[in-house]
C-alpha cells in the first residue's frame, strides 16, 4: 500500500485501520508505505520486490506516481481512492467507493492497459491543455471545505469571466490535420477529468488509442450551457465539440497554454507531441 497521507486533504491517512481490517479479515496482510513529499511515491514503487503488486492509496496524484513507476515492469497496479480527485478508479470500472475497491485489489484482475506520453512525461489518464488546465491549477485557491468537486466547479466558474480560446493545430497519425480555435485540446485515456467532468465519455484505458477532444471558438455563454454535457458525459452531441481517435497526436498551439498531465501541471510550452503506450499498465480490475 503507497499511502500519501495528504490526499483527499488529510483523510487518506484516517482510512489505513480500516483498510488493514479489511485485508486482515481476509487473510492477507497490507504493508504500508508512506510518502513523504511529491515524488516518493515513484521511488518507494521502483525499490519493490519485482512482480510485487503496488497499490495506490491516495487521488489520482498518487496513482499518477505509482503507475508511472509499474509502467513497463509488469507490476500490477491497484487503486484505493482516498484522494479529493479519483478519475481513475472511474475509468478502470471501479468507482469512487472504497469497499468496492478493495474488493477488486483483493480478488480482481489484472489487465493490461494503455498509458500515454508527452514530450517525454508519462501519463495514465490525460493530458490536458488550455482551460482544463487553468481550472486543475486554480483547484488549489479554492476553500478547502467545498470538497473535491466542489472545488474544482469554483475554479471553474472563477476562470469563466476570463478564458480565452486558443488558435491550435492538431496532427494525428492518420494524416488528418485540423486548425482551430479552441477552449481546451483533451488528450485522454480515461473518460473523467476533475473529479466529475467526463470530457472523453467514450474513451476505453485498452484499446490502444487516445480520444482527443477539442472545440470551435465558444463563447462564455456556450461554455456555461457545455458544462452540464460534461457532467452528464454527452459532450460529443455538441455541434462544436469534436473527437478523433488515434495513436499519435501533435498540438501546436498559437501561444504557450497550461497543461496539465492526470493534474499535474507541465512545464510550459506551444507544443506537445503525445503517442500512446499500448498495454503499458497492467491494472487490477474488476473480473470480467
Ligand atoms: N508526504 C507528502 N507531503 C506533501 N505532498 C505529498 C506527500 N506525498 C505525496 N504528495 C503529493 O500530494 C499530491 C496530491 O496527491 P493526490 O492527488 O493523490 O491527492 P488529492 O487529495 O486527490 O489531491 P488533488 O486535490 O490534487 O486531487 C501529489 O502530487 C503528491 O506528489
Amino acid at each position: 500500500m503507497i499511502l500519501n497521507p495528504t490526499a483527499g486533504r488529510g483523510r487518506a491517512a484516517a482510512l489505513r485501520p480500516r483498510i488493514s481490517r479489511f485485508f486482515e479479515e481476509r487473510g492477507a496482510r497490507a504493508v504500508w508505505h508512506v510518502t513523504r513529499r511529491p515524488g516518493h511515491a515513484s521511488q518507494i514503487v521502483g525499490e519493490l520486490p519485482p512482480g510485487l503488486p503496488a497499490v495506490a492509496v491516495g487521488g489520482d496524484g498518487t496513482v499518477h506516481e505509482v503507475a508511472r513507476a509499474c509502467a513497463g515492469t509488469g507490476r500490477p497496479m491497484g487503486v484505493l481512492p482516498a484522494g479529493s480527485g479519483n478519475d481513475y478508479v472511474k475509468a478502470l470500472g471501479v468507482g469512487g467507493d472504497l469497499r468496492r475497491a478493495m474488493e477488486v485489489v483483493l480478488a480482481g484482475e489484472a489487465r493490461a492497459v494503455d498509458a500515454g506520453e508527452v514530450n517525454g512525461e508519462f501519463f495514465d489518464n490525460g493530458l490536458g491543455i488550455g482551460f482544463d488546465a487553468e481550472v486543475a491549477a486554480g483547484v488549489v485557491k479554492a476553500p478547502a471545505y467545498l470538497g473535491g468537486a466542489g472545488r474544482y466547479m469554483w475554479s471553474v466558474a472563477r476562470l469563466l469571466w476570463g478564458f480565452t480560446c486558443h488558435p491550435a493545430r492538431l496532427s494525428f497519425d492518420d494524416g488528418t490535420a485540423v486548425e482551430s480555435e479552441t477552449i481546451l485540446v483533451a488528450v485522454a485515456l480515461g473518460t473523467t477529468y476533475g473529479a466529475r467532468f467526463r470530457l472523453a465519455p467514450e474513451a476505453r484505458l485498452d484499446d490502444g488509442a487516445f480520444d482527443v477532444v477539442w472545440s470551435d471558438r465558444v463563447s462564455r455563454a456556450e461554455v456555461i450551457r457545455l458544462i452540464p454535457s460534461a457532467l452528464r458525459g454527452t459532450l460529443l452531441r455538441h455541434p462544436k465539440v469534436h473527437m478523433h481517435r488515434a495513436r499519435e497526436v501533435e498540438v501546436e498551439l498559437g501561444r504557450v497554454v497550461p497543461a496539465h498531465v492526470d493534474g499535474e501541471i507541465l512545464p510550459p510550452t506551444r507544443l506537445f507531441r503525445a503517442r500512446v503506450l499500448p498495454g503499458a499498465l497492467r491494472v487490477l480490475a474488476p473480473r470480467g
